[in-house]
């Protein structure tokens, strides 16, 4: 009967506290405010561009842990658990971020300095353009920030991160999101029938993209850049 379809699909008052959750975490947690305007500030040399994109990373690791933390059932998972999703996620969560923050329909004048930073910071090329690829296709989807800050979440909840001991509890928490994030897509898109799909075809984008990122991460140290102590912990660097 109609009721019980419409019962299915519509988002029910758990599922809406747990989104406000996630999207009040989300934009809760930013980069510092004096971080960001450095960028503006700072040379244009590529250590210098390297040494920025380092102090916002650390900055946005630890907003990543602040994030995590407030989603819900997070912090009831096995401890060791929960350090291993968020290295397991910290990389991807990180380009999902600056996918994010490049495919603003209002782009800032930091995102334009941003993104000429990045463009010179010593990353070679043959990463510079999947890199880039994934963001014009994320900004593409022109997602919402309810989609966003899901998205997210979703990445972080990924059970089948190396050294996760109990990927059974992580899946319950991901499916719960992934539940939430399918019917908003209906919501939000509903001319878009594939919309949810296409969206979780990002994240296939996203762990090629990981890949790239450690090897970027090795012709850093090639040629003798330093990262934070953070970085080094949670991307296993020396
Ligand atoms: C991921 C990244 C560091 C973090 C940057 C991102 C570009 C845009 C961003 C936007 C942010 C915001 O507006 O909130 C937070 C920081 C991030 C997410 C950079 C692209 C390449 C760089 C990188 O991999 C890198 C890794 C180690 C380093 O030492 C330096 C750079």
């Amino acid at each position: 009967s109609t009721t019980k379809l419409s019962k299915k699909l519509e988002i029910n008052r758990e599922q809406r506290a747990l989104m406000k959750a996630i999207v009040d975490a989300y934009n809760r947690h930013q980069i510092p405010e004096d971080v960001a305007k450095k960028l503006l500030q700072d040379q244009y040399s590529p250590e210098e561009n390297f040494l920025l994109l380092t102090e916002m990373a650390t900055s946005q690791v630890q907003v990543l842990v602040e994030f995590t933390k407030n989603i819900p059932g997070f912090l009831s998972l096995d401890r060791e658990d929960q350090i291993a999703l968020l290295k397991g996620s910290a990389v991807e969560a990180m380009f999902l971020r600056s996918a994010q923050v490049f495919s603003r329909k209002m782009p800032t004048e930091h995102t334009d300095v941003l993104e000429e930073r990045v463009r010179k910071s010593g990353i070679p090329d043959e990463f510079m353009t999947p890199m880039f690829n994934f963001y014009k296709s994320i900004g593409e989807l022109h997602m919402v920030q309810e989609e966003q800050a899901i998205l997210t979440a979703i990445t972080i909840l990924t059970p089948d991160r190396p050294y996760v001991k109990d990927p059974q509890a992580v899946e319950r928490l991901q499916e719960t999101m992934l539940d939430v994030l399918r019917k908003l897509c209906v919501l939000q898109h509903p001319q878009e029938q594939q919309y949810f799909a296409r969206l979780l075809g990002r994240l296939t984008e996203l762990r090629t993209l990981s890949h790239y990122h450690s090897e970027m991460l090795a012709s850093w140290r090639m040629n003798d850049h330093k990262f934070t102590p953070l970085l080094c912990e949670i991307w296993d660097v020396q």
